[in-house]
C-alpha cells in the first residue's frame, strides 16, 4: 500500500512520466492494432489483455472466435485481464483434441475450478475426476446398458410424444397462432427427462398448460442453466463476490439449487417409503434403478441420499436441454433448407407404408422403425455438426504436456476445445464445411459413414464420450419424425434465428414458426 501510495505521489509530482506512459501504452496498442489488421485472432491488449474482444463481441462469441481459430491455425492463447488472470488455451484442432481428451485422458482433468461453477451436479458424474469418476462411470454405463432402462427410456419418449408433443402441434396448427418452438422444445425435453427421472408425469406442455408459466421444477432447472452460463463468462472472482453477498442471479441461482434439493430429496423419501412396484416394464425409471444398485456399505444414509440426489440431478442437467437444442437446429435447418425436408418425409412416407395405419390419426413412428431412416438420421448429424448442443468442453491440465504441435502447456493451463468452431473449419470437412449437407454422413450404398469422435465431437471424444448417445439420437428422431410426418413447419416471416453464447446451443430469440397440419398444408 504504502509503496502504492508512494508511486501514485511521484507520477503526480512528474505528470510528463505519466504523459509519456500513457503515450507509450498508446503507441504500443496502435502499433498492435495495425499488425493485426485483417486477421480476426483477439488483439492483447496492454493491462487488459483480451478482454476488450469478448466485451466486444458479445453476443455472437461463438462466430468471433470459429473465425479467430480459422485465422489461428486452429489454435490461439487466450490472454485475460493483467493481475486477474484467465488465461486458457482455445482449441478446435483434432489432433489436440484426441490427445487431450482419448490418448493423453489421464493428463487432463474437469478440475476444481469447473465443479464449482457446476456444483448444482453435486459430486456426481458430470463433476467428477479420476477415481471417482471412473467408479461412476461404471455405474452410471451399467444402468445405461440395462435393457429395463432402455427400453422405459425409449417408451417414455414415444409416449410424451404422442400425448404432449403432437397434440400440442395440432391445437396450435388449429389455431393457426405462431408458436416458439424452442420454448416447446425445452418444456417436451423437461416433461420427457422428468418421468424418465421420477416415473412421473410434470406436464410442462400439455395444451391447457400452453400460456402458463414453466412449474417450479423446470423454472429452478431453467435458473441454473443461466447461473452456469453467467459463471463462465465473468471472472471468478466476480460471481464468488455475487455468491457470498447472496444478491443477483447468484442469489437466483441459491434459490433454484433449494428447490431442485427440496424436490428431488422429498421424492427420494417418498419412494424409500413407498417403492413402486417392480416388474411388467415397471421400475425401468432412474430413480428405481438407482435405488435397487447394490449400497456401499460405508456409505451413510445421508451420502446415499447426495448419491441418488447427484444422479436424479445429473440426468437432467445432462439430457434436458441438449436434446431440446438439437431439436431446435434440426427444425431450423429443415425450415430453411425445405429439399432436406422434402427427403425425409419421402423416407418417412416409405417407411410408414409398411406399418400399421392409425384411422387418421397423428403417426408416432417407433423406435424399431426408425432404424431404418438412414437419411433422417444424415440430417440429425449433420445438425449436430454445424449446431453442437454443447458448444465448448474444458478441460485442465494436470501435469505438463506438450500437444501435437509441439504447444508447451503447464500443469493447471485451461483448455477450451470449441467444438461449434470444429464443424466450420475448412481444413476439417472441406470447402463446403458451411453448409449443410446431410449427404456428407451417407455413403454410395446409403449406409450412414462413420466419423470419428476427434473430428465430429459433438458426443464428446475419448473415455469420457457421452453415455446417452444412442438414446439422445433416439430421442430425436422420434419426436422429430412425427412432427415432420405430420405438420409443416414454416419459419414466420422476418424472425432471425442466430446462437446466443451460452454453454448450451439455445438461440437469441427462439424459433418463430408456423406449423399446419400435413394434409392441409
Ligand atoms: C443430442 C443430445 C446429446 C448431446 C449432444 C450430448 C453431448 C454430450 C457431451 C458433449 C458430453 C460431455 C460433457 C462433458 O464432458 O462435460 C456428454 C456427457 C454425458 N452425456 Fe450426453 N449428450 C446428449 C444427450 C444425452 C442423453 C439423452 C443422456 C442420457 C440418457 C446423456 C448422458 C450423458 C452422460 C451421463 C454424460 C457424462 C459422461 C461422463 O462424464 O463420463 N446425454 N454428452
Amino acid at each position: 500500500m504504502a509503496t502504492m501510495g508512494a508511486f501514485r505521489t511521484f507520477l503526480l509530482s512528474y505528470p510528463e512520466i505519466l504523459l509519456a506512459a500513457l503515450c507509450f501504452l498508446s503507441l504500443a496498442a496502435l502499433r498492435l492494432a495495425l499488425r493485426c489488421r485483417g486477421s480476426s485472432v483477439p488483439l492483447r491488449w496492454p493491462v487488459v489483455g483480451m478482454l476488450p474482444f469478448v466485451l466486444s463481441n458479445l453476443g455472437h462469441l461463438l462466430d468471433v472466435a470459429t473465425a479467430a481459430l480459422r485465422d489461428s491455425g486452429c489454435m490461439f492463447v487466450f490472454r485475460g485481464p493483467w493481475l486477474v488472470g484467465g488465461d486458457f488455451l482455445v482449441t478446435c484442432d483434432p489432433a489436440t483434441m484426441h490427445h487431450c481428451l482419448a490418448a493423453n485422458f489421464d493428463c487432463y482433468d474437469k478440475g476444481h475450478d469447473f465443479a464449482e461453477m457446476f456444483d448444482v451436479a453435486g459430486n456426481g458424474l458430470l463433476n467428477a475426476d479420476a477415481a471417482s469418476w471412473a467408479r461412476q462411470r461404471q455405474v452410471v454405463a451399467t444402468v445405461f446398458a440395462a435393457p429395463l432402462f432402455r427400453s422405459f427410456v425409449i417408451s417414455t419418449v414415444g409416449r410424451q410424444t404422442a400425448r404432449l408433443l403432437v397434440p400440442f402441434l395440432d391445437h396450435a396448427a388449429a389455431a393457426g397462432r405462431a408458436v416458439e418452438l424452442e420454448d416447446v422444445f425445452m418444456r417436451f425435453s423437461l416433461d420427457v427427462s422428468y418421468a424418465v427421472v421420477f416415473a412421473a408425469d410434470l406436464d410442462s406442455l400439455s395444451v391447457s398448460a400452453a400460456d402458463a408459466p414453466y412449474p417450479p421444477f423446470g423454472q429452478a432447472t431453467r435458473i441454473a442453466g443461466e447461473a452456469v452460463m453467467f459463471r463462465h463468462v465473468v471472472p471468478a472472482r466476480w460471481w464468488k463476490l455475487l455468491r457470498w453477498l447472496n444478491v443477483g442471479i447468484e442469489r437466483r441461482f441459491a434459490e433454484a439449487k433449494a428447490v431442485l434439493d427440496e424436490f428431488v430429496y422429498l421424492e427420494i423419501a417418498n419412494r424409500k417409503a413407498k417403492p413402486l412396484p417392480q416388474g411388467e416394464g415397471q421400475g425401468g425409471d432412474l430413480l428405481s434403478m438407482y435405488m435397487a444398485w447394490p449400497r456401499d456399505p460405508a456409505m451413510t444414509d445421508r451420502q446415499r441420499d447426495e448419491f441418488l440426489r447427484d444422479a436424479a440431478v445429473g440426468y437432467m442437467i445432462a439430457a434436458k436441454d441438449l436434446v431440446a437444442s438439437a431439436l431446435t437446429w434440426l427444425f431450423y435447418m429443415l425450415c430453411t433448407h425445405p429439399h432436406v425436408e422434402d427427403k425425409v418425409l419421402a423416407e418417412l412416407e416409405s417407411l410408414r407404408a409398411n406399418a400399421a395405419c392409425c384411422g387418421g390419426k397423428p403417426v408416432v413412428f417407433d423406435c424399431d422403425t426408425l432404424r431404418s431412416a438412414t437419411y433422417l438420421h444424415a440430417a440429425v448429424l449433420e445438425t449436430l455438426r454445424l449446431h453442437p448442443p454443447a458448444p465448448f468442453e474444458e478441460k485442465e491440465a494436470r501435469a505438463d504436456d506438450v500437444l501435437p504441435d509441439g504447444t508447451r502447456v503447464t500443469k493447471g493451463t485451461r483448455i477450451l476445445f470449441c467444438i461449434y468452431a470444429m464443424g466450420r473449419v475448412e481444413g476439417i470437412w472441406g470447402d463446403d464445411c458451411r453448409e449443410y449437407r446431410p449427404e456428407r454422413w451417407l455413403s454410395g450404398s446409403g449406409r450412414v459413414r462413420h466419423q470419428p469422435s476427434y473430428k465430429f465431437a459433438a458426443f464428446n471424444c475419448g473415455p469420457r464420450s457421452c453415455l446417452g448417445k444412442d438414446l439422445g439420437l433416439t430421442n430425436l428422431k422420434i419426436a422429430a419424425a412425427a412432427i415432420i410426418y405430420n405438420f409443416r413447419v414454416e419459419l414466420v416471416d422476418g424472425h432471425v434465428v442466430e446462437a446466443s453464447d451460452s454453454v448450451v446451443l439455445h438461440t437469441k430469440n427462439g424459433l418463430m414458426v408456423k406449423v399446419k397440419r400435413r394434409e392441409a398444408a
